[in-house]
């Protein structure tokens, strides 16, 4: 597995904003998709382009294409939809597809509650996103999901990490091939598996209190 910390004035500007507790879900929406767009760029360095044929006002040349399959974006719902839009921004051509999964929050438990995916994933390069990575058990779960169906490869695009959670994703996921992008990692979990300093609840943040 291979972690990569996204170190950029830009990044760390945007995530302090994000992480105060007085910005507002309007700011902080923006916010997330900015820093997305800036994770994308180093995330997205190696996806695979093919040469294409065209034609400028002046001459033709051969310019690239991203290759076919094109890549697949998959959000975990609820927080991870946050990071859609700047996702698909930078690569306008990508697949979209969806995966709902929520923490219980007492047993730390992952329910995947929703599933909008391609069935077979052969030859795709599938990109994650959600802000958390906190336990890493959802993400354990998406990952083995994704290869379940036959991806050719899995990127994850976090905003915070926690070290319990990146160790735990080495741990359990040392089988397969996993890249993770990341704005931050942070010192620990809390007592609720919340990470410190972390920002709260993403998906509270993003879209208002859960019931
Ligand atoms: O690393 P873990 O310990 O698994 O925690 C991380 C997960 O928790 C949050 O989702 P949550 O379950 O709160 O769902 P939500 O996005 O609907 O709020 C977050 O968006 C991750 O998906
Ligand atoms: O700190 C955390 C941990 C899990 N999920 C969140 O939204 N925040
Ligand atoms: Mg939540």
């Amino acid at each position: 597995m291979r972690v990569q910390l996204v170190e950029h004035p830009l990044v760390s500007h945007k995530l302090t904003v994000l992480r105060k507790k007085e910005t507002p879900s309007m700011i902080f929406r923006q916010l997330t998709e900015e820093l997305v767009m800036l994770l994308a760029y180093e995330a997205t360095r190696d996806v695979k382009v093919q040469p294409v044929e065209i034609e400028t006002p002046v001459a033709r040349m051969t310019g690239v294409a991203l290759a076919k399959p094109t890549p697949l974006v998959v959000p975990i719902l609820r927080a991870g939809l946050g990071m859609l839009e700047g996702m698909v921004r930078m690569a306008p051509s990508a697949e979209v597809g969806f995966l709902g999964m929520a923490r219980n929050e007492e047993t730390l438990d992952i329910v995947t509650y929703a599933e909008r995916l391609p069935a077979d994933l052969t030859d795709r390069h599938v990109f994650l996103l959600d802000p958390m990575l906190a336990t890493g058990g959802t993400l354990v779960e998406a990952v083995r999901f994704m290869y379940a169906r036959n991806a050719q490869r899995v990127t994850c695009i976090c905003l915070l990490g926690a070290p319990e959670g990146i160790s735990r994703l080495e741990r359990e996921l040392a089988d397969v091939e996993v890249d993770i992008y990341l704005a931050a990692i942070d010192e620990r979990l809390d007592e609720q598996s919340y990470i410190v300093p972390g920002l709260g609840d993403a998906g509270d943040r993003l879209y208002g209190l859960a019931e």
